[in-house]
């Protein structure tokens, strides 16, 4: 059955990281989005996000989207469908609200996989780190944008703490091995 690693979490938890270590280490391909935040230094077109202007990103054809912070995000099920075409497993990086569409949608193909981290004060030390707006971590540590597992959503997730790169690397690859089964 093809099916789909569903990223979800807090800024900083280590979604991206994950997703990244996911595809050079099992060829397991993230199916990317679309979004009309700007591009971070660190990123690509293409490679990171399709990245949008307000008219472009309007024009598309959404399986679903939300507006996070100031921007607009979306996926569409032809990128999904596309990715499966070659590959059984592959991932997706969304918000809470776009986990919540995709388990509705796909149940069973869908694993949801919830990374978190210890305290907000490690997310924030990582995303200082990598640069960002100390205004924009303050709203990403807040509120809904938090993207806290909603008691509804718990029974589906499988939570993965990733304080610590090599553990978690450990339970990536058990995951990886179960799912390949
Ligand atoms: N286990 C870890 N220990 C220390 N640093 C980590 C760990 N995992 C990821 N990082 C670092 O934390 C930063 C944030 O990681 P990443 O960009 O993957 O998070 P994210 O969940 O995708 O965040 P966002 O939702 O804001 O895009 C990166 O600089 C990454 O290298
Ligand atoms: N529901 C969706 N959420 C998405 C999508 N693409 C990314 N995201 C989530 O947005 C926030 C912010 O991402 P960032 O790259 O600016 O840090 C994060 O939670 C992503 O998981 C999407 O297509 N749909």
């Amino acid at each position: 059955m093809q099916k789909l690693i569903l990223i979800a979490g807090p800024s900083g938890a280590g979604k991206t990281t994950i997703s990244e270590y996911l595809a050079n280490t099992f060829a397991i391909p993230r199916v990317l989005t679309h979004t009309t935040r700007p591009m971070r230094p660190e990123e690509r077109s293409k490679e990171s996000y399709h990245f949008e202007s307000d008219a472009s990103f309007k024009k598309l054809h959404f399986f679903e989207h939300v507006k996070y912070g100031s921007y607009q995000y979306g996926s569409s099920k032809e990128a999904l469908d596309q990715a499966w075409q070659d590959h059984d497993l592959v991932s997706l990086i969304v918000d809470i609200k776009g986990a919540q569409s995709y388990l509705a949608k796909l149940e069973k193909q869908v694993y949801f996989l919830y990374v978190t981290a210890s305290s907000k004060k490690m997310l924030a030390e990582r995303l200082i780190k990598r640069g960002d707006d100390p205004n924009k971590i303050k709203e990403r540590l807040t509120g809904s944008e938090l993207n806290v597992l909603p008691p509804t959503l718990q029974k589906y997730a499988h939570i993965l703490v990733n304080d610590d790169w090599n553990q978690t690397k450990r339970q990536l690859d058990n995951i990886v091995k179960e799912l390949s089964k």
